[in-house]
């Protein structure tokens, strides 16, 4: 397995992703970016604070000053108002438009800090740092960064691209089981939307990924990066196939929304796909043996598969601010078997009702 996965843009170079298990070799990957004449401001959460300092360590020789910034953790703080905070600061310190952000954290920092980079001074450079497994599998790749707007997901956003990746997998050791978790949801996503021996070599490798064996969780964050980037170079700004990343998003963000973010993405994700692997099958599409299978498999990562109680009427008109409606109708990711996802556009709110009550009696 290589230790580095190139993402190329047109036929051309964009930036590296890195595996390692320690931050020792970042200060070779900034001085890829010459920033020696440039500051940097290394942006993470009350949580990845704890990285904080062995990250300045393998920056201040690579760079002309190192600046940090550290916001409350949670979603409830990826907001317009975060992203005021750190523009004021970096005001206050003089960044200028060669000066640069890191996000050290999960998708929530990612996100955040992508965003800032994004519009401040009309766009400066990011560097990703991911620590959660959702951020190295998913959120730290493809240049989606954003911000929730009145508890409406990733409603104001950019696509703006990291001119770096580096994941040090040994941050993982601290992250919190149920986090992890919520990580694993966007890898299971990669099996059924892309590839159903990736799907199978989960449930096979079910106990060394939860025992976190470093040579397995490699394989299988290696192996996640690799499907996004495939998918990323052939449509980086989502006009076709990009939407396939969205499975059991369409539902998994309204009820995100719905739950004022009590439950986690990936969470919510695990709830949305089950919903879409229940519609699939209800189209003849899997067998409902797939479907008992697949309830089987999310729900031995320590995912929900099932709901006690949500407004069925309020899940499903929280769909319709989702960014993927065109003329009025959902782009809603299906498999047509397990390994093979589809855009469908004739879902209806019939179907999305029947899924609901399936989630909720699951329960
Ligand atoms: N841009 C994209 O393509 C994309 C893709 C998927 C998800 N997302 C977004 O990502 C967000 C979810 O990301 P997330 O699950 O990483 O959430 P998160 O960033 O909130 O991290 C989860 C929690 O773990 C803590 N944490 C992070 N790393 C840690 C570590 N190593 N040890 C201990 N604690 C640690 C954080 O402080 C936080 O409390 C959502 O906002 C979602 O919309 C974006
Ligand atoms: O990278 C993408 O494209 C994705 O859809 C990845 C998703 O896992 C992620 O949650 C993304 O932020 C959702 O995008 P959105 O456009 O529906 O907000
Ligand atoms: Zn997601």
């Amino acid at each position: 397995m290589q230790e580095i996965l190139q993402v190329n843009y047109n036929n051309s170079w964009c930036y590296d992703i890195i595996f390692h298990n320690s931050y020792e070799k970042l200060g070779e990957e900034l001085e890829k970016l010459s920033l020696s004449n440039h500051k940097v401001c290394i942006v993470c959460d009350s949580n990845t604070n704890t990285y904080l300092q062995e990250v300045i360590n393998s920056t201040k020789e690579h760079v002309a000053f190192v600046d940090s910034y550290v916001f409350q953790a949670g979603e409830e703080n990826k907001t317009l108002d975060t992203v005021k905070n750190l523009y004021e600061h970096l005001i206050k310190a003089k960044f200028d438009r060669n000066d640069v952000l890191i996000a050290l954290g999960g998708g929530v920092v990612g996100d955040l800090v992508g965003y800032t980079a994004a519009t401040y001074l009309r766009g400066i450079r990011f560097i990703q740092l991911p620590t959660t497994l959702l951020s190295m599998v998913d959120s730290s790749v493809g240049g989606k960064t954003g911000v929730d707007f009145d508890a409406y997901k990733n409603m104001v956003g950019a696509f703006h691209q990291p001119k770096c990746v580096y994941m040090n997998l040994s941050t993982l050791i601290s992250l919190p089981k149920e986090q992890f978790s919520s990580g694993m949801s966007e890898v299971i996503k990669y099996g059924y939307i892309k590839d159903v021996s990736f799907y199978k070599w989960l449930q096979d490798n079910h106990d060394r990924i939860l025992n976190q064996d470093y040579e397995v969780l490699r394989e299988m964050v290696y192996h996640s990066c690799l499907y996004k980037k495939e998918v990323v170079e052939r449509d980086p700004l989502e006009k076709g196939e990009r939407a396939l990343l969205n499975f059991g998003h369409t539902l998994g963000h309204a009820i995100e929304k719905l739950m004022s973010f009590k439950l986690y993405h990936g969470q919510c994700v695990a709830l949305g796909m089950v919903a879409a692997i229940y519609m699939s099958a209800k189209r003849g599409m899997l067998t409902w043996e797939e479907v008992e299978d697949s309830v089987t498999l999310i729900q031995s990562f320590g995912l929900p598969v099932g709901i006690s109680s949500i407004g069925i009427t309020e899940v499903i008109a929280a769909t319709k601010n989702d960014k993927k409606m065109e003329a009025g109708k959902i782009k809603f990711i299906l498999l047509e078997k397990i390994g093979s996802g589809y855009i469908e556009s004739d879902v209806t709110d019939e179907e999305m009702a029947a899924a609901l009550e399936y989630i909720m009696q699951n329960n």
